[in-house]
């Protein structure tokens, strides 16, 4: 494929009336990555999502998809990008093969690839079931299925694992990262925060159409430098002790739990262990809701 990034948006702006959805977003996209845009409803995840994709005309700014400009309506970019909308648009009536045999059509793919896609997405099974007969979760794989059938570079999801029970979301989880072993280039929206930390390779936080923070997601907690807390069952150590431990930097006990905050984890873990006081422990270190709340000043809601 070509040189330079898959997707460089720069300095895109969008209001809706009085409403400035968009506020000078600009990232770049490598081929192969996993890129994820998360923020809470209403950060304009779907706009700049849309606006990438050139289904949404920017007020400003500029979008190189592929090297190319998606708007006005670019045919031939079409052929090399997949795009799932955020609500899934399926023909009447058609079976779940018939959906993806439909959608492939339009593009000339072949049912062998048909075949392909739902065993992808785990439908081989239900290839018959008319599609509204399908679950949420099995839904959304279908619409994953038909913004993959034509074997695009580039595919864009809007919250695919939005509205999914946890189980269904971990399966979808699998599909996603297999798409990105086939060397896709993945552009997703979500607001699952934890979600996004395992998935992707990197992420923009966006909150208000602005991108707070853009890195690995492991990089933006690391710098985060947020303290690790050990959390033991209440009683296995009084508090007194636990505060004199080495790396021991402030205690805190609540009915069920003795909690140690610590920037060294090593030699307090090495302390409880030689005290015996492992069992039943827990350490938890930040997450990306600690870098939004970090970033914001307010607790991460989706
Ligand atoms: N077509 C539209 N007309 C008017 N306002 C809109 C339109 N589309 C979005 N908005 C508003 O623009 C803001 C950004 O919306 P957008 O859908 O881009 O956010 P989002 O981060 O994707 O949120 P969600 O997770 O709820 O989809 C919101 O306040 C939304 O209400």
């Amino acid at each position: 494929m070509g040189i330079g990034p898959a997707l460089a948006v720069s300095g895109l702006y969008k209001r809706y009336g009085d409403l400035v959805a968009v506020d000078g977003v600009s990232f770049e996209v490598s081929e192969g990555e996993f890129f994820g845009i998360l923020g809470p409803n209403g950060a304009g995840k779907t706009t700049t999502l849309e606006i990438a994709e050139g289904l949404r005309e920017p007020d400003a700014g500029s979008v190189r998809l592929l090297g190319e400009a998606p708007w006005p309506r670019n045919l031939a970019l079409l052929p090399r990008i997949g795009v799932q909308l955020q609500a899934s648009a399926f023909f009447e009536r058609l079976t779940a093969r018939e959906q993806l045999e439909t959608f492939g059509a339009l593009y000339g793919v072949g049912s062998a690839r048909v075949g392909e896609m739902l065993e992808l997405v785990g439908l081989s099974d239900k290839a018959s079931t008319p599609e509204a007969k399908l679950s949420g979760g099995q839904r959304q794989r279908l619409s994953i299925a038909c913004a993959l059938v034509h074997d695009p570079d580039v595919v864009f999801l809007d919250e695919p694992t939005a509205a999914l029970d946890p189980q269904a979301r971990r399966n979808l989880w699998d599909v996603l990262r297999e798409v990105q072993a086939r060397g896709k280039t993945i552009v997703y929206t979500t607001h699952y925060l934890d979600e996004a930390e395992v998935l992707c390779d990197r992420v923009a936080i966006m909150d208000h159409g602005r991108i707070l923070a853009l890195d690995a997601p492991a990089r933006l907690v690391r710098d985060l430098d947020a303290a690790t807390r050990v959390i033991l069952e209440r009683g296995v150590l009084p508090a007194e002790q636990a505060r004199v431990l080495p790396g021991a930097d402030s205690v805190t006990e609540d009915e069920q739990s003795l909690t140690i905050s610590t920037r060294t984890a090593a030699p307090l873990l090495s302390a409880l262990a030689e005290r015996g006081t492992l069992g039943g422990l827990q350490v938890r270190t930040a997450t990306l809701e600690d870098v939004f709340l970090d970033l914001t000043g307010r607790e991460y809601r989706a």
